[in-house]
Parts: C-alpha cells; sequence; structure tokens
C-alpha cells in the first residue's frame, strides 16, 4: 500500500491488490481511495497498515539467492526489473546473492547464512537452482538437529522456512507444478501474500550413503541418458533438451535391472485416478516416518527403456499434465512408472501422449504404482567392472568405457531433478511434508471468479 499526495488529490491513497488472469497468472492492480478530510485519510491508511502487518504468515524479511546463468541468462533481469519492485511495494525488505559458481547457494545455506533473519529463502532460476536451496536448508536442518542423513531408515526434520521460486529456468516444473504457470510476477505475488504449500522430499542412498535429494523427477534410462546428453550442449540453452530428447529416442537404449518397491496401499487414489493435485488438496494423514518392515515389497525384473519416479505431476510447459498427472505434492509418496522394452513406435506412442489428453499409463508395456520406497539393482551391479570403477569415482576412465560400443548399453544414470547421479545402484525413500513452498497448489479456475476469489492488499 501506498500515500499519494497530488495536487489534484491531496487526500488520497492507493491499495496495490492481487488481481487473477488468464491460466493461473496473477497481476498487481491499484485502485485509489479520495478521502475529504487528511485525517480520515490517515485513520484508513494507519489502519490498513496495522491489518497488514497483523498477517504473520507475510514474509518481511527475505534471502534471495540469482543463478545468472540458468535458462535464457535473464535471472538478474527478470528479478531487477519484475520482482524487485513488487518486494518494494510489500515492504519486503531483502538480501541479494547472484550466484558465482556452481552450489553457491548451496553451501552458503548449508554453512553461512545467518537464517534467524529472514522468514523465507527466494531462488531465482530453474530446478537446478531450487535443488541447491532445497539440498542448503534440508542438510543445514538435519545438521542443527544432529540427524545423519547417511541413514536412509533415518527421519528428517521438517525446514521451517519457506522456499520461494521465481522461474527462470529451462523446464521450471517445480514452478509450473506447484503454481500452474511459469511466470516471475505470479510467483512474486505468492511470496507476498505468504503462501504456504508444504512438498515432500525424496532421500536417494547408495550403500547406506546419502547421494542427494529429489523433489521432482528420479528418472533412469530414457531421462537419464537425455539429461547427460543435454549437459554437454549447454550452449543450446533450454532446446538442449529437445535435441537431446530427439537423439535419445533415435538410440533407443533398453537396460536390464530389478526395482523392488513398497506400495503406498493406505492412501487415499491411485496414479491411474482422474482426479488432480489443486490448491486445498488435504492430506487426511500424513506419515512423516519412513515404514521401517519390509512387509509388501513388490519386485520386477526385466528389460527398462526407462524408470520413472515422480514425486509431483512434474508438469512443465512441455508437458502441462506432466510425467504422473494425478501425483499429489505432499502425500508422502512417489509414483513409480516403468516403460518396459518396447519397440520404437510404441515409445513414442507413449511419449505423445504427455503432451495429449490420453493415458500414457494405459498401454501393456507400462506400468505404474504408487510408492513409499523403491530400490534399483542394475542386472550387472554384482560383478561387472565397469560399474564397480563407476561407483569408486573413476569417472574419466568410465566415460571412456562408455563411450564403448559393448559397454554403452549397459547402464544408464539417474536424472535426479535435472542433476546427474554417479550410482546406477539406488535406494530411494520418500519424506512427507519435509519442505514448504511459497505457494498454494494450482488453484481451479472458478466460474465466477469476482465472488470466488476476492482480491489480496498488497
Ligand atoms: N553462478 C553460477 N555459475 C554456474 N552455474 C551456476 C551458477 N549458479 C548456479 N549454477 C548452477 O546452474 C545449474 C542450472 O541452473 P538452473 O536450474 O537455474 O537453470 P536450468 O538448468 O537452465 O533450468 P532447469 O533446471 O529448470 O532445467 C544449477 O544446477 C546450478 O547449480
Ligand atoms: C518425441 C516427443 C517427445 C515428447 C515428450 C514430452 C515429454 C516431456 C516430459 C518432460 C518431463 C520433465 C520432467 C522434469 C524434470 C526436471 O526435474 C529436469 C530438471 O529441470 N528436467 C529435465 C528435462 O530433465
Ligand atoms: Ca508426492
Amino acid at each position: 500500500m501506498s500515500q499519494k499526495l497530488t495536487e489534484a488529490y491531496p487526500y488520497a491513497f492507493t491499495v496495490s491488490y492481487v488481481e487473477r488472469a488468464r491460466q493461473h497468472r496473477w497481476r498487481c492492480s491499484d485502485v485509489t481511495f479520495h478521502c475529504s478530510e487528511w485525517a480520515l485519510c490517515q485513520q484508513w491508511v494507519q489502519t490498513i497498515r496495522e491489518q497488514l502487518t497483523a498477517l504473520t504468515s507475510r514474509p518481511k524479511h527475505l534471502l534471495v539467492y540469482i543463478n545468472p546463468y540458468g535458462g535464457k541468462q535473464q535471472g538478474k533481469c527478470i528479478y531487477e526489473q519484475k520482482v524487485a519492485p513488487l518486494f518494494a511495494c510489500a515492504s519486503i525488505s531483502t538480501d541479494v546473492i547472484v550466484t558465482e559458481h556452481a552450489n553457491h547457494a548451496r553451501d552458503h545455506l548449508k554453512t553461512e547464512a545467518e537464517l534467524k533473519k529472514y522468514d523465507g529463502v527466494v531462488c531465482v532460476g530453474g530446478d537446478g537452482m531450487f535443488s541447491e536451496i532445497v539440498h542448503g536448508l534440508v542438510s543445514r536442518t538435519q545438521r542443527d538437529n544432529g540427524v545423519d542423513q547417511n541413514s536412509p531408515e533415518e527421519k528428517l526434520v521438517p525446514c521451517t522456512l519457506r522456499i520461494g521460486i521465481i522461474p527462470a529456468g529451462s523446464t521450471d516444473c517445480i514452478c509450473y507444478a506447484t503454481v500452474g504457470i511459469n511466470d516471475p510476477v505470479t510467483s512474486a505475488l505468492h511470496v507476498i501474500v505468504g503462501d504456504s504449500q508444504p512438498m515432500d522430499v525424496c532421500s536417494v542412498h547408495h550403500n547406506n550413503t546419502f547421494l542427494r535429494y529429489s523433489v521432482s523427477l528420479l528418472g533412469y534410462g530414457f531421462y537419464g541418458d537425455v539429461l547427460a546428453d543435454s549437459e554437454r550442449k549447454r550452449w543450446m540453452g533450454p532446446a538442449r533438451y529437445d535435441f537431446s530428447g530427439f537423439k535419445k529416442f533415435l538410440t533407443h537404449h533398453h537396460y536390464e535391472g530389478a526395482v523392488s518397491f513398497l506400495p503406498a496401499t493406505d492412501t487415499l487414489g491411485t496414479p491411474r485416478d482422474k482426479t488432480r493435485c489443486r490448491a486445498g488438496y488435504v492430506i487426511l494423514y500424513a506419515y512423516n516416518l519412513l515404514c521401517k518392515y519390509e512387509v509388501g515389497w513388490g519386485v520386477v525384473r526385466g528389460k527398462f527403456l526407462a524408470i520413472n519416479a515422480a514425486s509431483m505431476s512434474c508438469a512443465c510447459p512441455r508437458s502441462p499434465k506432466g510425467l504422473s498427472p494425478a501425483a499429489h505434492l505432499a502425500d508422502g509418496t512417489t509414483d513409480l512408472i516403468l516403460v518396459r522394452k518396447c519397440s520404437r513406435f510404441n515409445f513414442l506412442r507413449h511419449l505423445l501422449r504427455h503432451t495429449s489428453k490420453d493415458d500414457q499409463f494405459d498401454m501393456t508395456f507400462v506400468e505404474v504404482h504408487r510408492v513409499r520406497r523403491f530400490r534399483f539393482t542394475p542386472r550387472h551391479c554384482q560383478n561387472d567392472s565397469e560399474l564397480d570403477l563407476r561407483e569408486n569415482g573413476k569417472q574419466l576412465f568410465s566415460q571412456i568405457c562408455r563411450d564403448h560400443p559393448a559397454c554403452s548399453s549397459a547402464y544408464s544414470s539417474w536424472n535426479c531433478d535435472g542433476e546427474i547421479l554417479p550410482h546406477a545402484a539406488i535406494e530411494v525413500g520418500v519424506h512427507c511434508q519435509l519442505i514448504k513452498l511459497f505457494a498454494r497448489g494450482i488453484e481451479e479456475q472458478p466460474l465466477f471468479e469476482d465472488l470466488a476469489n476476492p482480491p489480496c492488499a498488497l
């Protein structure tokens, strides 16, 4: 809210508010009120300020990290031109750090940042930048609470600070799947009004050693290969995914192994539901504990083109309904999608269904399970020297071996939210609602917008 004293209207004040626009976009609008007397005008201004200050869910001081090299390298410009003026208008003060190298934000959060000073952390970038913030905050929280991240069975302590995402990346799938659009102004307004959306986080381990956290996609086979190839083509910007996607589609590699999983039989809903995760979805019973007892584990062995675990829909501009359209953001489960070896034609049909209304799971070579934990063991894991070399970190030799025609199709890599994991054999557990975002989930489009959604003052 701001107070304007112009000659034409000496007793006037202006209120800025959020207005809903098309396709989940939010915009900031102004309305100016005129008063007959100065004192009355002051009384209004003071009362509105008091009301706004009393809203404790709204952040007052934020720590902002900008990745100047994400997506089309517009992060700094997007923040300065579109977001900073809105934060200033809402009286939010900020400490801004423009990152100087990869993992700058993660390491700063993990060790240095004075987190007590802030009401939230905002990242300007893509899914990779968000992942840095998650790793920094989750690791810091576990360290501060004496929790050992290396134990796959450990119950992790939830983070208290909320995270805001100002989209400036290539895929922006986490922003898209939690807000409904990758639009910097909309995301800034969700931060300002103090929205809160809990979110699940998967921990990924290998041999009782912590590797990484994942919130969107863990993909072996097709999505792992696409990522590995596209990382070498970062100079192409977001188009690298299309190029590598086409290339890897033609390559058509399959990978052998066993997937064991603990089905989430006690939750409401399945991955084949027609219902979608939308704003206001309430979890009736949330698991924060990882299930210790290995009862009811299932095993699927075979040759796979893709093994995907989608902890959220993974909707993005490329695929507006996502890899698993009915997945939920905060139900403590991940949707395990197994695409068995099939013809190129059938795989193309499956991929194209991500972009249409048809069910991508309704195919004989695709199966999907909603799970709380899973493990993957590649077929040659026990005695294959290539894997031992990779897992010992001898990356150069491993790369030479992978490029050799005889070795090239034995193992893929895991795509973990856009980062490549160094191990093929992994164990994954879902930690229900470990983090919170400045978001509210995708809103249903109301029939009568004005009645259903009263405006919200900044
Ligand atoms: N200053 C920097 N220099 C180089 N790399 C950086 C810097 N800051 C962050 N990074 C790294 O850049 C990687 C990519 O960033 P980001 O996720 O923002 O964009 P993107 O990969 O284009 O988008 P998306 O992840 O949505 O596909 C991240 O993994 C992050 O660790
Ligand atoms: C030949 C036609 C192909 C059409 C295929 C459309 C399917 C697109 C599905 C995209 C899902 C993206 C899931 C998001 C993963 C992110 O974690 C990661 C990091 O940003 N992005 C990618 C591309 O790996
Ligand atoms: Ca989930």
